[in-house]
């Protein structure tokens, strides 16, 4: 990636290239990037407060902008409803299940979970055990897997929502995208990926602390052409407060979005006709 950024320090790096060097350029640099990311989030207590970091105020807005962005993409994607089948999700990153509980649990038959902090994983396995939420015969967590997403391989076909939210900050660019190539395997025909993340204004800024990257909308674009995944739906978060970063929602698929397929026959149809 030929673009700059900073770190929480206030250093500056040329390129991404020159700081995934640095930070992950070989396998015992890549081992402790990693074993550093995980370890902070081990430190933190399971709770709204600590995997929102202090901000417990935006899960509200967080949870109804998801909601609404959720509901548009699924009416498009499946516009005849899903008959006949469970309709199942995946979770990663989850934490303590936060999105799970309040969101995806209500939409989908089957929730899994991946997260690689164990503590969180557990406070998630009780908040969401059967009869702590509605409709619990028909809306289940299913699988918990104590995994971090580089590690992970879907089953194939599996999942119908891929949601990922507020960790693949944590991935270098190489295993971002070798996640995503393994992860597009577990889509249903008509699935697609939920990406919601902070965004910086240009470039990347390195947090030292937690040893996670926020990326510019330019960036994400690149990675996500390099995935071979088209953004089908995209849309800004509203009413967080003043000084977080901005944040973004990308729904992404494997196939074309259709509206280039309705652009291509519009174009078919205005075009100049020949009058005898
Ligand atoms: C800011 S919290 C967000 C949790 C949850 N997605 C939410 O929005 O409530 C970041 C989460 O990413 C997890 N995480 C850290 N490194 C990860 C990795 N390599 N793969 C997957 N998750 C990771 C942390 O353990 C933590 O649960």
């Amino acid at each position: 990636m030929d673009v700059g950024g900073s770190d929480s320090n206030g250093r500056d790096f040329e390129t991404a290239d020159d700081m995934w060097r640095e930070q992950a350029g070989d396998p015992d640099k890549k081992t402790e990037w990693y074993r550093h990311g995980v370890g902070y989030w081990e430190g933190v207590e399971a709770s709204m407060d600590g995997v929102l970091g202090g901000y417990a105020n935006v899960n509200e807005p967080d949870i109804n902008d998801s909601e609404a962005f959720l509901k548009m993409v699924l009416s498009e994607r499946f516009p005849t409803g899903v008959k006949d089948r469970p309709i199942v999700a995946l979770d990663c990153g989850s934490g303590i299940g936060r999105i799970t509980k309040n969101l995806l649990i209500r939409y989908f038959n089957e929730v899994d979970l991946l997260e690689p902090v164990s503590h969180f994983l557990e406070a998630a396995r009780e908040t969401l055990a059967p009869g702590n939420h509605m409709d619990s015969d028909i809306h289940k967590a299913v699988n918990f897997y104590c995994k971090p997403l580089q590690d992970f391989t879907p089953d194939t076909q599996r999942y119908d929502v891929i949601w990922i939210q507020w960790c693949i900050g944590h991935l270098t660019d190489e295993d971002f995208v070798s996640f995503f190539q393994r992860a597009k395997v577990g889509l249903k025909p008509g699935g697609f990926f939920v990406l919601k993340e902070n965004i910086a204004r240009q470039g990347f800024v390195l947090d030292n602390t937690d040893r996670s990257i926020t990326r510019s909308d330019l960036y994400f674009k690149g990675l996500f052409a390099r995935c071979a995944l088209h953004i089908f739906k995209i849309k800004d978060q509203r009413g967080f407060p003043e000084g977080l970063f901005a944040v973004k929602m990308y729904a992404l698929t494997t196939d074309l979005p259709k509206k280039v397929h309705r652009t291509r026959s519009k174009l078919r149809a205005n075009r100049p006709r020949i009058i005898k």
